[in-house]
């Protein structure tokens, strides 16, 4: 079973969430990210939004997550494999770092169709 191909996908699984623990237990940013998350959805009840409203919040949500999770991964191979200052780096940390911006600009913006007419009701007459 150990070995077999149903176990080494469980064994994967378990890695896995191991490192969502480390993620969370660990990187200030994912902890930040999860505390905007959790706080997102208390505002999500608050205002009783759709199902689909609660689709893209969560997908919203996951995208973030995802990139600043591969971003602590890319920031701690950089640290690993060249723990001195260099340009390349500094290159590779910013690109990395820059991914996790388009994620929430797009978080952002998912936002914003989501609350803005409940903010502002009277500028979003459908
Ligand atoms: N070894 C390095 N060589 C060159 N520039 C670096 C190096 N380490 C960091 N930098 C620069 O500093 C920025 C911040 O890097 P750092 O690793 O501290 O990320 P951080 O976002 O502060 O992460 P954390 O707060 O999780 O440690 C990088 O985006 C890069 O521009």
């Amino acid at each position: 079973m150990r070995d077999s191909y149903l176990g080494k996908r469980i064994r994967g699984g378990g890695y896995a969430f191991k490192g969502a623990w480390i993620l969370i237990k660990s990187e200030h940013s994912i902890q930040v990210q999860v505390g905007i998350a959790v706080l997102i959805t208390g505002v999500g009840f608050y205002f009783d939004i759709s199902k689909f409203d609660w689709m893209f919040q969560f997908f919203a949500i996951g995208l973030v997550l995802s990139a600043e999770g591969l971003n602590s991964a890319v920031e701690g191979i950089a640290d690993f494999v060249h723990p001195d200052f260099h340009t390349k780096i500094g290159y590779i940390k910013d690109v990395a770092a820059g991914a996790v911006l388009f994620a929430a600009l797009t978080a952002v913006i998912i936002a914003g169709f989501i609350y803005l007419p409940y903010l502002f009701p009277n500028l979003f007459l459908q």
